[in-house]
């Protein structure tokens, strides 16, 4: 095949040592630290995730990855600095794709390769990157990095950013951010309708959640609104509390926020945020049954992509309203508009659930004539599913979710604008288009989440125990176990059921049937820890508790257990 000078083949260098033969000296400064051992970094459901001290390296690498995905793309990609809901000490790399969603799964592998491969081998893994992928490394590379709160977070971003400059990258750090915000940034920069206006900034990320929120509560008295009682928020005492600072002074009077839990007054993710509250199906710290009675609260995880609602009543009861409530919340929303604009025949909705979703929620969703589809557990596999809707509205129990509206619907309703004459047709329009902008259609936003949530009450003039008695939620209960290799354990496609081993799948399916009405119980190998999770529902809570110890012990017994037989619940 001949090749002229304009064909990208023609840049393709038969090593990078080629054009950065600066490599061979600066790979060794960051080589893998002698901690890493044999361990082998996994990029997992969302990026790589250990303790800080071994990830020098690893961020090194992610930076050049970054930039040879943006040559790739021709687009800005990015790379987030952040261990989520995970403990202090850890931290973790997010890759960006260009859409502003996760890295294609296609490139997990090189990831993986890169961050694994010993000094010496990263070249040969870079060319096979480069000529697997025919990248024309002359290309201009662009990336974003973002951090969060964490003491090694700084650090570690800067060597993202010098691994980034090493390949001839372009980088814009952006400092510290929450993880959505960095998405929203990518996609509006690379979204040709959207990167020359005035949303693709932090400044912008508030006008535009500010501007959606005041036209999605117009129809409220404003007196009504500046009366409200305000959300308290717990930030996990992560970047969310910086970033919703700036949020909340922006929406002034609209709504009232008050911050707790922020990165001085305490160790992140510790005892609060929103997988503590999910998890432990436990209040956060700083928050008490005494001072915080009938006070609606959420929860944010420690890069703000995750949120849950919870509350105190007038007895001092701890209520949890968790990812399935405000998937409900939402899909009820956009049932109602596509029913008063006459278009539910016309555009589909659906919701996506996982494994982990309550029965009771399914059961609602049913209810009300909303589509239900299931997928494995992680964000990536749900986001993936929901794009078989129009509206697809997909959330994981523990708060990660968001709405993706397709583009030929905003499309189709922007064109119905000027048609309309019938003032509730035109109100369910103007209130649909304002949810679209209001929530983050890169990926989960705690921030974006939350305030549609507050619209949406404000809108039905509920207080949040209103909100919670939509459904009851069936008392389910969630524990795990360690056994020698949790890959023996099999599951079907959608995880509810368990495959093998052979006399796992049976002591499950009997323990179920003898479990009386509703009850439900699965069990899989966890993709983020060393363990195999169990999940059950009955229809008491102590049918619930009951039914996950047999399954735990069952998992215990017929899987290769490690020590003792489980007798306790474990979060
Ligand atoms: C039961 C549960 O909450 N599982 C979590 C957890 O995955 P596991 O594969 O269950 O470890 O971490 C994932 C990444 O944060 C998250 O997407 C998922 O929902
Ligand atoms: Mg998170």
């Amino acid at each position: 095949m001949s090749t002229t000078a304009a064909s990208p083949a023609a840049a393709i260098p038969a090593s990078i040592l080629e054009k950065v033969p600066r490599l061979m000296d600066e790979l060794p400064k960051h080589s893998k630290p002698a901690a890493l051992g044999d361990k082998v970094l996994s990029y997992g459901t969302a990026g790589f995730r250990d303790n800080a001290d071994i990830l020098g390296s690893t961020f090194h690498r992610m930076g050049m990855l970054a930039v040879l995905r943006s040559k790739k793309e021709h687009k800005i990609t990015g790379l987030m600095v952040t261990a989520s809901h995970n403990a202090a000490p850890d931290n973790g790399v997010k890759l960006v794709d260009a859409d502003g969603g996760m890295l294609a799964q296609s490139w997990e592998k090189y990831a993986m390769q890169l961050a694994n491969a010993n000094t010496e081998k990263v070249v040969e893994v870079l060319d096979t990157i480069i000529r697997t992928e025919k990248i024309d490394v002359d290309q201009t590379g662009n990336i974003f990095i973002a951090r969060d709160t964490r003491v090694s977070s700084e650090h570690l971003s800067e060597l993202a950013r010098e691994g980034a400059l090493l390949l001839g990258g372009n980088v814009l750090d952006f400092g510290l951010q929450t993880t959505p915000q960095l998405h929203h940034f990518i996609r509006m920069w690379n979204h040709e309708q959207y990167n020359k206006g005035d949303w693709a900034s932090e400044a912008g990320y508030y006008n535009m959640l500010v501007d959606a929120f005041k036209q999605l509560t117009s129809g409220v008295d404003q007196k009504k609104l500046e009366m409200r009682t305000p959300l308290y928020v717990d930030c996990a005492h992560g970047v969310g509390a910086i970033q919703l600072a700036k949020l909340a002074k922006d929406l002034g009077d609209m709504l009232h926020i008050e911050i707790r839990n922020t990165p001085e007054d305490g160790e992140l993710n510790f005892e609060c945020g929103a997988e503590h509250a999910q998890k432990a199906r436990k209040h956060p710290a700083g928050f008490s049954r005494d001072a915080d009675r009938g006070k609606r609260a959420c929860s944010l995880d420690g890069d703000a992509d995750r949120v849950v609602f919870h509350y105190f009543d007038v007895q001092g009861e701890w209520h949890l309203l968790d990812g399935d409530k405000i998937a409900c919340l939402f899909a009820g929303f956009f049932a109602e508009k596509l029913k008063t604009l006459e278009l539910a025949s016309e555009i589909s909705l659906g919701v996506v659930q996982t494994a982990y979703a309550n029965g009771a929620a399914y059961n609602y969703l049913k209810a009300n004539n909303v589509q239900v589809a299931m997928a494995k557990t992680g964000v990536k596999y749900c986001h993936h599913k929901a794009l078989d809707y129009d509206i697809g509205i997909y959330f994981e129990a523990n708060g990660h979710g968001t709405v993706m509206m397709k583009d030929h619907v905003v499309d189709r309703l922007h064109k119905m604008e000027s048609t309309l004459t019938d003032e509730k047709k035109k109100y369910a329009l103007a209130n649909i288009t304002a949810a679209h902008q209001l929530i983050n259609q890169a990926v989960g936003d705690a921030l974006s989440d939350a305030l549609f949530v507050e619209a949406l009450l404000i809108q039905h003039d509920w207080s949040i125990a209103q909100w919670d008695a939509i459904y009851q939620d069936l008392p389910s209960r969630q524990t795990k176990v360690k056994i020698a290799d949790r890959t023996v354990v099999k599951t079907t496609e959608d995880e509810t059921a368990a495959t093998a081993p052979e006399a796992l799948k049976a002591a499950v399916e009997s323990l179920v049937a003898s479990a009386g009405p509703n009850a439900r119980a699965f069990v899989r190998p966890s993709g983020t820890e060393d363990a195999v999770r169990v999940y059950a529902e009955a229809e008491t809570q102590e049918g619930a508790d009951a039914l996950a110890l047999a399954v735990a012990k069952a998992v215990h017994e017929h899987a290769g257990g490690i020590g003792d037989a489980p007798s306790a619940f474990v979060a």
